[in-house]
């Protein structure tokens, strides 16, 4: 009879920004585990050239990220893989992440190649929105597509902090308990605090939802207020946050809010995400965005616009666009429909203050 090998293999799917600081975790944490998992995983890289050099063969010669998580160090056991089918086929563990715009086109090459039950865990922020299907949870479609059960990873998590190994917190989701110490053992670290909870789409909404109101901070930075203001602007974020939860989800428990996730992820954002960078960009030129993603993030992705758009697609057809003022107005100025000066006027009219 042939031998089963006990052993989990690991998977990354992804190797940007927070893909990289990720593998970095979890490439430590398996050697860490080693009566768990493989000791080798393998990061899947979307291949590029960076210095006349492929970037997978920076990556494993070099052991380091140099586009996307530049200076630091990956464990030399996280194997870049630029063919996805190879990365993802002897995977017991699929940690997806990877900008939302391309989960399915990715999915859609593995679907056929993946073991019979690994564990999905989604640390995406977004929606995906289909043409006639609306706008759907990252890990419902990894979920759909793969026949997978998926668990998600989102909390005040900025990337290049991780890496640099400052302390934070962070909120994993997973509605099967037995799963809980898997995750624990392959993201906690003694910088890296991890809290398991059940409401997959709880958290995951926040995830995708705090990009958004990460533009709204930086468009008032950029128009010159304060920290007063910043404050409002997190503060009726947070109640659109809760209330596009309840109206898209039906989801009604308040307490996520409070986790890493919630909160937390929403104030880290709005004071040091590329997404807030994004919201001051706009204010002071008058490029289109996806020009000033290039010029400012070099490679690296703003999610927020297309989250925001996505938001926007949902209230339309649900005639719900003027009970979210401030989703809908960062959309539009992102759109460059309205001009970012106007911002002021949706926080002081908005319905929280009827
Ligand atoms: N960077 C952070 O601080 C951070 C923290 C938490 C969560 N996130 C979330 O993680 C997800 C991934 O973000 P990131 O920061 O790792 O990436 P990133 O924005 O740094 O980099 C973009 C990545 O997309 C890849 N890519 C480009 N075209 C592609 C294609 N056609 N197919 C597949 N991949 C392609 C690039 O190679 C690169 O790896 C996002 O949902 C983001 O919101 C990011
Ligand atoms: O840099 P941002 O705005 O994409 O945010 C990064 C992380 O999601 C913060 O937790």
């Amino acid at each position: 009879m042939a031998e089963t090998n006990p052993l989990k293999r690991v998977c990354v799917v992804g190797s940007g920004n927070w893909g990289s600081a990720i593998a970095k975790i979890v490439g430590q944490n398996v050697l860490a585990h080693e009566d768990v998992f493989e000791p080798e995983i393998f990061m899947y890289v979307y291949e590029e050239i960076v210095n006349g050099q492929k970037l997978t063969e920076i990556i494993n010669s070099e052991h380091e990220n140099v586009k996307y998580l530049p200076d630091i160090k990956l464990p030399p056991n996280v194997i870049a893989v630029p063919d996805v089918v190879k990365a993802c086929m002897n995977a017991d563990v699929l940690i997806f992440v990877l900008p939302h715009q391309f989960v399915k086109d990715t999915c859609l090459k593995m679907k056929s190649f993946i073991k019979p039950n690994p564990l999905g865990i989604s640390l995406i922020k977004g929606f995906i929105l289909t043409e006639g299907e609306g706008i759907q949870l990252v890990s419902k479609v990894i979920s759909e597509i793969l026949g997978i059960e998926t668990a998600v990873l989102m909390g005040a998590n900025l990337a290049t902090e991780v890496a640099s190994e400052m302390f934070c917190e962070t909120t994993i989701a997973c509605e099967n308990d037995s799963y809980k110490g898997l995750l624990n053992a392959l993201f906690e670290t003694s910088y890296f605090r991890c809290k398991v909870i059940r409401n997959v789409s709880g958290v995951e909404a926040c995830g995708a939802l705090k990009n958004v109101v990460g533009i709204g901070a930086g468009i008032v930075d950029g128009l010159g207020y304060g920290d007063n203001t910043k404050a409002a602007v997190i503060r009726l974020g947070l109640m659109e946050m809760m209330k596009f939860t309840k109206v898209f989800l039906g989801n009604e428990d308040r307490s996520v809010f409070f986790e890493s996730c919630g909160i937390a992820d929403l104030v880290a954002t709005c004071h040091g995400g590329r997404n807030r960078l994004l919201g001051e960009a706009v204010v002071k030129s008058m490029k289109d965005i996806r020009l000033l993603e290039k010029e400012i993030l070099r490679g690296q992705s703003f999610q927020g616009p297309l989250i925001a758009k996505e938001i926007y697609a949902y209230l339309k057809e649900n005639n719900m666009l003027d009970q979210f003022p401030l989703l809908v107005a960062v959309h539009r100025i992102c759109t460059r429909e309205v001009d970012p000066r106007n911002f002021i006027d949706c926080l002081r009219d908005h319905p929280e203050h009827m």
